[in-house]
């Protein structure tokens, strides 16, 4: 395997980005969505990166990379259109033993980013290893008429549920059809095809058993 995915809790994280373009700009709008605390280093910045700077979204340093920037962050991003500067962020991140994802060489990184697929939790990624970007958002595309809103909202009803049984019982060996039982049941499309009846059914069945999320499901922290 090229590359070994896993998913990043940014929340709260200092990420650096090198440079301000197009491509700057583009990781900067995912990061931001995942709760970055978002740095960007660049003499100038595209207008989508200089609003987000006047707003305070992110914090711009106005001028050329220093190494020493790095510093406190927990990824980094080397996205100039200098591909030696890109390499000395590369290894400044080496030296630190931060992971970085150098856009103009992938071999030099420690990581890549995919093409993504969001629905509330629902995240779907593609990757080709870096051979060929196009084709990851292409298949993104393919796919994304298959995976609609209903999803961000089975997605949220199944993990009420599956917090309901794993909080209020002890995760015993009854649990785990019950798992399956509801993965099975294709709730996405009795979402799309407005069968409230049929899940409430489901819903009141499950209640009896002692797991019982919320009206909607929607509501993780504080299931009623
Ligand atoms: C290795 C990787 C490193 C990384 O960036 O993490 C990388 C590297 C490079 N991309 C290049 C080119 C383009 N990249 C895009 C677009 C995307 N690139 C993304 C990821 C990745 N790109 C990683 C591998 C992903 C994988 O394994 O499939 C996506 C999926 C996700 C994202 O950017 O977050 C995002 C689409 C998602 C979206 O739009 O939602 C477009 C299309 C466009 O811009 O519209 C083009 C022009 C067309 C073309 O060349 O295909 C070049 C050549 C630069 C040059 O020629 O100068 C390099 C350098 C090289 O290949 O050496
Ligand atoms: N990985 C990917 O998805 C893609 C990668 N690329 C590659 O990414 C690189 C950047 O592409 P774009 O964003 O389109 O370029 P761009 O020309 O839009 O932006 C370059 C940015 O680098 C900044 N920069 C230049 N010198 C700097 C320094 N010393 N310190 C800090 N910042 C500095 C500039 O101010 C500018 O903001 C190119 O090398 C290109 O080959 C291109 C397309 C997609």
């Amino acid at each position: 395997m090229r590359y070994y995915p896993i998913n990043v809790d940014l929340h709260g994280q200092s990420v650096l980005i090198v440079g301000g373009g197009k491509v700057a700009a583009r990781k900067a709008k995912r990061l931001l969505a995942a709760g970055a605390r978002l740095t960007v280093v660049a003499p100038v910045l595209v207008p989508a990166l200089a609003e987000l700077a006047e707003q305070g979204t992110l914090r711009h340093l106005e001028r050329g990379y220093r190494h020493g920037d790095l510093a406190g962050a927990m990824l980094a991003f080397a996205a100039t259109d200098d591909p030696q500067l890109n390499r000395e962020v590369a290894a400044e991140a080496k030296e630190r033993g931060i992971l970085a994802d150098v856009v103009d060489a992938p071999a030099q990184g420690a990581f890549t980013t995919p093409a993504v697929l969001e629905q509330g939790d629902l995240l779907i990624t593609v990757s080709t290893g870096g051979a060929s970007p196009a084709l990851s958002r292409q298949i993104v595309t393919m796919i994304e008429p298959l995976f609609g809103p209903e999803y961000a909202e089975a997605v949220s009803l199944l993990g009420t549920v599956r917090e309901k049984l794993l909080t209020e019982k002890v995760r015993n060996a009854y649990n785990d059809p019950v798992f399956a039982e509801l993965a099975a049941l294709n709730l996405p499309a009795l979402i799309k095809n407005g069968q409230r009846d049929v899940i409430d059914q489901i819903l009141l069945k499950l209640s009896a058993t002692g797991a019982r999320p919320g009206p909607d499901g929607a509501d993780k922290k504080e299931p009623s």
